[in-house]
């Protein structure tokens, strides 16, 4: 066992190692006894499932916000139980070396606060990579090498544009447009325009299920009347939700602008001739690699495996230590 890859995101939480790549693929939920918070009664899918279903004296909670620790306590039942499931102590030893994948923007007290965390939950010796960085490992780019790489990590609760080359970061720029507030945009649209309140787990549904649905196709949901109060179907075209969710994305495109307005003249020629890597959940969403093309007029590769590839990369970092110790600190 030579340790594990973890990507501890906002919404989802991927752990990988060298031998038996992803094991782990869980949404960053946790289900807790509202008078004992720290300690996990569910994790991941099962936990999410509750969401606005949950039975009096039973809260669920996200421990991750923006991919950083909120609550020290509740951080370290939830990275306890992920490594329990991920690393059952009998196959893999019991303490496993890990590399984590954190924000780049990530302050050095959150850094401190997630390998305190990572420490007491049972894992060995820590090494920490930038997220953006960890996702292009996962594509195959190598971050050390002498040219700039752009890239998009469009998670749960954050946007990150990083450009890094040889080792180091060149800009970082960083939003809370991902997608949280994609789900919260298409749930205000659907309270005012069609006058319907749907729960969260629906919102998001139709989100994601966008891009899966042809165009000319249409989405159904289900929720509340805002009015009369009586359950109520409405029916969606797709570009109608891609059109909803249109400030949102352009607020990322924002985001990128600034990145690239940080970049020295000769990292453009590299990201021209090379293109942007849109990694993270939200990368998937229908019409954003077409917007970005159109706003920047470079080519836009979404990874193959946008929601593990910085898992995926965090576990190879585990056989580079050279990229760990040039992009950690
Ligand atoms: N097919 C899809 N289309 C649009 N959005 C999607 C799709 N699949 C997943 N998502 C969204 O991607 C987000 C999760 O992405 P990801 O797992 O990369 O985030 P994270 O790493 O947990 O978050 P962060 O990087 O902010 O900590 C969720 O908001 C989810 O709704």
């Amino acid at each position: 066992m030579r340790g594990l890859g973890i990507d501890l995101g906002t919404a989802n939480t991927v752990v990988g190692t060298p031998d038996d790549g992803v094991v782990l693929n869980e949404p960053s939920f946790m289900l807790v006894r509202t008078k004992d918070p720290h300690r996990s009664l569910a994790i991941g899918a099962e936990a999410r499932n509750l969401v606005g279903r949950t039975p009096i004296g039973v809260t669920p909670i996200r421990p991750m916000r923006d991919g950083v620790i909120v609550d020290l306590d509740s951080a370290r039942a939830f990275v306890t139980a992920v490594i329990k499931r991920a690393a059952p102590h009998r196959q893999y030893g019991l303490r496993p070396k890990a590399v984590i994948a954190v924000p780049a923007g990530a302050t050095s007290l959150e850094r401190r606060a997630l390998v305190e965390v990572g420490h007491e939950a049972g894992l060995r010796k820590i090494g920490l990579i930038p997220q953006p960085v960890a996702g292009a490992l996962g594509c195959g780019i190598n971050p050390m090498e002498p040219r700039a790489h752009l890239v998009v990590d469009i998670g749960g609760g954050t946007s990150e544009v990083t450009t890094f080359c040889f080792g180091g970061i060149l800009a970082h720029r960083s939003c809370r447009l991902a997608g949280d507030e994609l789900t919260d945009a298409l749930y205000q649209y659907l309270r005012t325009e069609h006058k319907i309140i749907v729960g969260e787990l629906t919102a998001e549904r139709a989100k994601v299920g966008v891009p899966e649905t042809d165009e000319g196709q249409s989405l159904v949901v289900e929720g509340r009347d805002a009015v009369t109060g009586r359950a109520r179907l409405v029916t969606l075209e797709t570009e109608e939700i891609v059109d909803a969710l249109r400030p949102t994305t352009t607020g990322i495109v924002q985001t990128l602008t600034a990145c690239l307005e940080d970049l020295p003249a000769q990292a453009i020629s590299d990201v021209m001739s090379e293109g942007l890597l849109a990694i993270g959940g939200g990368s998937m969403m229908r019409g954003l690699s077409q917007l970005l093309e159109e706003s920047f007029g470079f080519g836009v590769k979404t990874a193959e495996r946008p929601l593990t590839c910085v898992a995926e990369g965090a576990t190879a970092c585990l056989d580079h230590p050279e990229v760990v110790a040039a992009y950690g600190d």
